[in-house]
């Protein structure tokens, strides 16, 4: 698990440190690290342009300090103080004894089209609001010209507990971040500017929390999908309820069901109106066009994907919302629980849901910059796990415990391929893990689906569920086998 710290969960822990350690060791292993990470970037030190963007704090000393030791390995560095009078001295000092040269920011441009390396030590985790304008000008002028982008800690501009970007941002290809790795790299508009991201072990660790927002790694999510062993039977790995899709539209009923079956294939039933379309994509999911209660024993619902907003359609939701099993609500019946919300804050089972942000903003108010914050504010309301979709989606549950998922990727945005997901999560709350870890692990696999399913080209969801096997089974470690094909 990557644990992902807010910028005061680093601070608490960088004060005994600062406190225990001789002034500015801390700051030399950051620098240690951001000049080894450099260094490797460029291949060949000697002769190479770096031009380093100097902001009056920390940042700006990180970027001094490694600039010093590129300049002692041969490497032509200039440093762009963006406030000469408050440049941290220690580090202009070293740098300066290195053979470093600097320069107004008025007088940078030159030196910026023709570097091989920016090095962007504007602002780290002191910064707040938008990039002020000399600051802006010069990420701007930067990034239109040839050079790598190293971002130190995080990119300016980038808030770094939220990802919110208000204005102009350092477009990194590489961040080189100090201890621990924070929310606004991964989540939020920051992730886009974070480019390929490297951890410096500072030796914060032992003095960093538990960490309350967590990334899952391939091995996290396999640990969580346990293989079937020779007591199961069809019935131990949980049993999942699909009520999708309509009689007209059996599309999302067909997606849901088969992204279940791919996902825990022990028994998925099938409850709506779609039964027909299900039943001749899915011979072996067990089908009723009934209700739910007529569908058998399950362990876990889903319910919403396509199935409409009507009076039927809003006295099913009732129906699943009122067992005491988990249940996963998406789409149609979103739409129909941001009327009636009280049916999930009653509820003591466990309940997901899966908007995306034209759902979300259903439930009374908009998503905005800060969607870990979002997301944890709307499951704290309603007391249900709410997985906020989207480029980086977000898992949060009331108790305040989110996850920031770290695979994917854009092809996912096709019709039907939030269908799969819910049919994948569903599956894995009917085999009982606990709700924020089955979506945070349905999320998981679904973006290794659809990066498995890419790598053929433009994808559509029912590729994502024909994919699921191989997906899962590279997120165990496993080379795939092959797998007759059935269904969509
Ligand atoms: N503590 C340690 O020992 C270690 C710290 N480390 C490093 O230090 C960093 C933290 O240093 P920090 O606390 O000095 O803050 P920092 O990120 O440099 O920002 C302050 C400067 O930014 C400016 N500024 C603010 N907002 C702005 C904006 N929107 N647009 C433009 N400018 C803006 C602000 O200006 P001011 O408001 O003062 O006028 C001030 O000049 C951390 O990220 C890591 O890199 C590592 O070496 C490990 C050891
Ligand atoms: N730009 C994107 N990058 C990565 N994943 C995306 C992107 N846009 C959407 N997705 C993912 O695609 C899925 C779309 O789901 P949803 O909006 O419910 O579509 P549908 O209702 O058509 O099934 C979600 O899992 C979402 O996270
Ligand atoms: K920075």
């Amino acid at each position: 698990m990557i644990g992902l710290h807010t910028v005061a969960e680093v601070r608490a822990a960088e004060a005994p440190l600062l406190a225990a350690l001789p002034e500015g060791a801390l700051m030399q292993r950051a620098a240690t690290g951001l000049a080894t990470v450099c260094l490797r970037l460029l291949g060949q030190a000697y002769g190479s342009r770096v031009v380093l963007l100097v902001g009056a704090g920390g940042n700006g000393g990180d970027a001094l300090h490694a600039g010093a030791r590129l300049a002692s390995r041969g490497a032509r560095v200039t440093a762009v103080l963006l406030d000469p009078e408050r440049a941290h001295p220690a580090g202009l000092a070293a740098f300066r004894r290195a053979g470093g040269r600097t320069l107004a920011p008025e007088a940078a441009g030159p030196a910026l089209d023709r570097a091989d390396l920016v090095l962007d030590g504007i602002v780290g985790i002191g910064g707040s609001g938008s990039l002020r304008a000399p600051a802006a000008a010069l990420v701007q002028r930067a990034a239109a010209g040839p050079a790598l982008m190293v971002a130190v800690d995080v990119p300016s501009g980038v808030d770094a507990d939220t990802g919110a970007v208000e204005g102009a941002a350092f477009p990194a290809t590489q961040t080189v971040t100090f201890g621990a790795v924070k929310p606004g790299l991964v989540v939020g508009a920051g992730r886009g500017y974070t480019g390929e991201l490297h951890l410096v072990d500072i030796g914060l660790a032992e003095h960093l929390p538990a960490a309350s927002t967590s990334q899952l790694t391939d091995a996290d999510a396999a640990a969580r999908l346990p293989l079937p062993d020779a007591d199961d039977d069809k019935y131990s790995q949980g049993v999942v309820g699909v009520v999708a899709g309509s009689a007209i539209y059996p599309g999302a009923g067909v997606l849901c069901t088969g992204a279940a079956l791919r996902t825990r294939p022990g028994l998925v039933r099938y409850a709506g109106t779609a039964a027909d379309g299900v039943r001749s994509a899915w011979p072996e999911a067990i089908v009723t066009d009934g209700r739910p209660g007529d569908a058998g024993r399950v362990q876990a619902w889903v319910v919403g994907p396509g199935m409409g907003t009507d009076d039927d359609a809003r006295s099913v939701l009732a129906e699943v919302l009122a067992t005491d099993l988990p249940v996963l609500v998406d789409a149609d019946a979103l739409t129909m629980l941001a009327r009636e919300p009280q049916l999930v804050r009653r509820r003591a089972a466990p309940t997901v849901l899966t908007p995306h942000e034209r759902e979300f903003a259903r439930f009374g108010s908009e998503v905005g910059a800060d969607r870990l914050g979002a997301a944890r504010a709307l499951a704290a309301d309603l007391g249900a796990v709410v997985l906020l979709k989207g480029e980086a989606t977000v898992v949060a549950d009331p108790a305040g415990t989110a996850f920031v998922n770290g695979t994917g990727t854009p092809w996912l945005a096709t019709a039907g391929t939030g269908d799969v997901l819910s049919g994948i999560a569903g599956a894995l709350l009917a085999g009982g893990l606990p709700a924020g870890e089955a979506a945070a692990v349905a999320a998981h696999v679904h973006g290794r689906a659809g990066q498995a399913a890419a790598a053929a080209g433009p994808l559509l969801a029912g590729d994502l569920v024909r994919h699921l096997p191989e997906a899962i089974s590279r997120v165990r470690g496993q080379r795939p086998g092959g797998l007759p094909d059935s269904g969509p």
